[in-house]
C-alpha cells in the first residue's frame, strides 16, 4: 500500500509540471491513492463534483502520469468518498484561503445574464431599475441621457447590460455601443497615435444607443473630453440614447468641464444605494437559486445582516457557500457563512494601488504623455508636471519614503521628490483647478 502512495506521489508531481499550482492543488493534490489491482489504480476523492471534473478533464493527464512512472498503461477507477468531519474541516479551512478566482472556478456554469429579469428591485435601486427599463423600451423616448450613480458593486453595471439586452430583444438591429470611460480614453489615445481618428469618430457617432460605464474617467482628460462632447452633441442631436454611470453624481466630478456637467444633467440622475436587509435577503436567495444552493432562511439572513454595503460581496458569499459544498460536501450553515463572510471580507480589502496604475492615469490626463515619459528623464514642461504629480500621488497613497519613490522615478535623489512635492503643494494652493485635477485623479486611481 506504501508503495502505491509512493507511486502515486510521483504520479502528482508529473502533474504538477503539466497544470497551474491552482489546478494542482485544487484537484490532484489531495487525491487519496487507494490501491493497485494488477493495471488498475482505485482513487478516491472527498465529493462527486470533485470526481466529476477529474474524470471529464484530468483522466487523460492521470492516465499519462501513471504510464510515465509505472512504465505501462494504466485503468483508472476514480470514486468519490463521503468526507469524514475531520476532512470536511479540514476542507473548509483550506477554502477559506482560496482566491476568488479559484472559487470562481468551482462555481462555474453559475454564471447568469445581465438582464431586467436577474436585477432584484427594492427601494434602494427602484429609481435607477424604473428609469433604466423607460429607457430601453423606448430608447431616446424617456430620459436623455440617463445618468446612474453610485457607490461600487451597486448594480450600476448590471442595468447597462439589462438596458443592452431589452433593446437587442425588441430590435435586433440596433447599434450599440458599451465602453468603459477609461477604454473611451485609451482608444482615443490610440486613435490618436495611429492617426485613425476619422474611424474613432465615426465608431461613436454611428450608436444609435451609447452606454458608457464609469464615465468619471474622463475627467480632466482634455482631448477626451473634447472628443466625447461632440459624440454627445451628434448623437442627441440625432436622437440617438445615451446612458452613463458613474461612482459620483456629474457635480462631484471635479474636472469634468461644464459644459459637459450641464449637458450630463439634461436628462435624468437616478442614483443607486445600498440596499436595504429585505432587498439583500431576496438578492442572496435569487443568487443561490441561480447556483443551483438551498441556504436556509436563518443562513441568509445572517448573511444580509453582515455584508451591508456591496451586491458583489453577498454574490461571492453565496459563491463560496456553493464552492464549500462542492468542494468539502459541507451544506451552508452559519457556521460556514461565517468562513464565506470572513474570506470575503478579506478578499476585499483594497487591492494595494500599484505605482504603475498611478502613472497611467497620470499619463492619461496628459495630453501626449506617456507611462515611460514620466519615468524618463525627459524635461519638457508638461512631462515635468505630469511627473511631478505623479510623485505626488504616489507619496500620498503609498506613504513610500522619499528615496524609495526616487528610485521608481528613474533613479531620483531625495531633493529631487522634495522639490516636486513642494512644487504640486504650491501649485495646488494657487489653482483650484489644479488642486481638482489632482483630487480626482487620486480618486481615480483608489476606485478602480
Ligand atoms: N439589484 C441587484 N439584483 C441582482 N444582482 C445585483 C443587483 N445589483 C448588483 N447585482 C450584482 O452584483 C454584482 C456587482 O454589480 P455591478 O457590477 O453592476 O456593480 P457596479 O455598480 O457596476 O460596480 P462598480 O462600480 O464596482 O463597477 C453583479 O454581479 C450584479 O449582477
Amino acid at each position: 500500500m506504501e508503495s502505491f502512495r509512493e507511486v502515486f506521489a510521483l504520479v502528482s508531481e508529473y502533474c504538477k509540471k503539466e497544470i497551474s499550482q491552482v489546478a494542482h492543488s485544487l484537484w490532484i493534490k489531495d487525491i487519496e491513492p487507494v490501491k493497485l489491482e494488477g493495471s488498475t489504480a482505485y482513487l478516491a476523492v472527498r465529493s462527486e463534483f470533485k470526481q466529476k471534473i477529474l474524470e471529464e478533464k484530468y483522466y487523460d493527464l492521470l492516465t499519462r502520469a501513471f504510464e510515465e512512472v509505472m512504465g505501462f498503461p494504466v485503468d483508472l477507477v476514480i470514486t468519490s468518498l463521503e468526507p469524514t468531519k475531520a476532512q470536511a474541516e479540514e476542507a473548509v479551512e483550506k477554502l477559506a484561503s482560496c482566491s476568488p478566482e479559484e472559487v470562481e472556478k468551482t462555481t462555474a456554469g453559475g454564471d447568469y445574464e445581465y438582464t431586467f429579469s436577474t436585477f432584484i428591485v427594492g427601494p434602494s435601486n427602484k429609481f435607477a431599475h424604473a428609469a433604466s427599463l423607460a429607457v430601453a423600451t423606448n430608447p431616446a423616448g424617456a430620459y436623455n441621457p440617463l445618468f446612474i450613480y453610485g457607490g461600487s458593486g451597486l448594480g450600476k453595471t448590471h442595468l447597462l447590460y439589462a438596458i443592452c439586452n431589452e433593446v437587442l430583444k425588441n430590435k435586433p438591429e440596433t447599434n450599440i455601443i458599451y465602453v468603459k470611460g477609461e477604454n473611451f480614453t485609451n482608444e482615443l489615445i490610440e486613435a490618436i497615435r495611429s492617426e485613425s481618428t476619422a474611424e474613432f469618430h465615426n465608431k461613436y457617432r454611428q450608436a444609435d444607443v451609447l452606454l458608457v460605464d464609469d464615465i468619471q474617467f474622463i475627467g480632466g482628460k482634455e482631448s477626451t473630453q473634447e472628443e466625447f462632447f461632440h459624440t454627445f452633441n451628434t448623437l442627441y442631436e440625432a436622437n440617438k440614447q445615451i446612458v452613463l454611470t458613474s461612482d459620483r453624481p456629474p457635480k462631484e466630478i471635479k474636472t469634468l468641464e461644464d459644459r459637459l456637467r450641464t449637458r450630463f444633467e439634461w436628462g435624468l440622475l437616478a442614483d443607486v444605494q445600498p440596499p436595504d436587509f429585505e432587498t439583500r435577503v431576496a438578492i442572496i436567495r435569487r443568487k443561490a437559486e441561480l447556483l443551483d444552493i438551498d441556504i436556509p432562511d436563518d443562513v441568509a439572513e445572517y448573511m444580509a445582516n453582515k455584508l451591508k454595503t456591496n451586491i458583489r460581496q453577498l454574490e461571492g458569499a453565496v459563491k463560496k457557500m456553493k464552492a464549500y459544498k462542492l468542494l468539502a460536501g459541507t451544506p451552508p450553515s452559519i457556521l460556514i457563512a461565517q468562513n464565506a463572510i470572513r474570506d470575503i471580507l478579506n478578499d476585499h480589502q483594497p487591492v494595494p494601488v500599484t505605482i504603475e496604475r498611478i502613472i497611467s492615469e497620470v499619463a492619461r490626463t496628459y495630453n501626449g504623455v506617456t507611462p515611460q515619459d514620466i519615468r524618463s528623464n525627459k524635461r519638457s514642461a508638461n512631462i515635468s508636471s505630469a511627473r511631478q504629480v505623479a510623485i505626488y500621488i504616489v507619496r500620498e497613497i503609498t506613504q513610500m519614503s522619499m528615496s524609495a519613490i526616487g528610485e521608481e522615478f528613474g533613479g531620483r535623489d531625495h531633493s529631487t521628490i522634495v522639490y516636486a512635492l513642494q512644487q504640486v503643494e504650491k501649485n495646488m494652493k494657487i489653482d483650484p483647478r489644479y488642486k481638482e485635477l489632482i483630487e480626482d485623479i487620486t480618486k481615480n486611481v483608489r476606485n478602480s
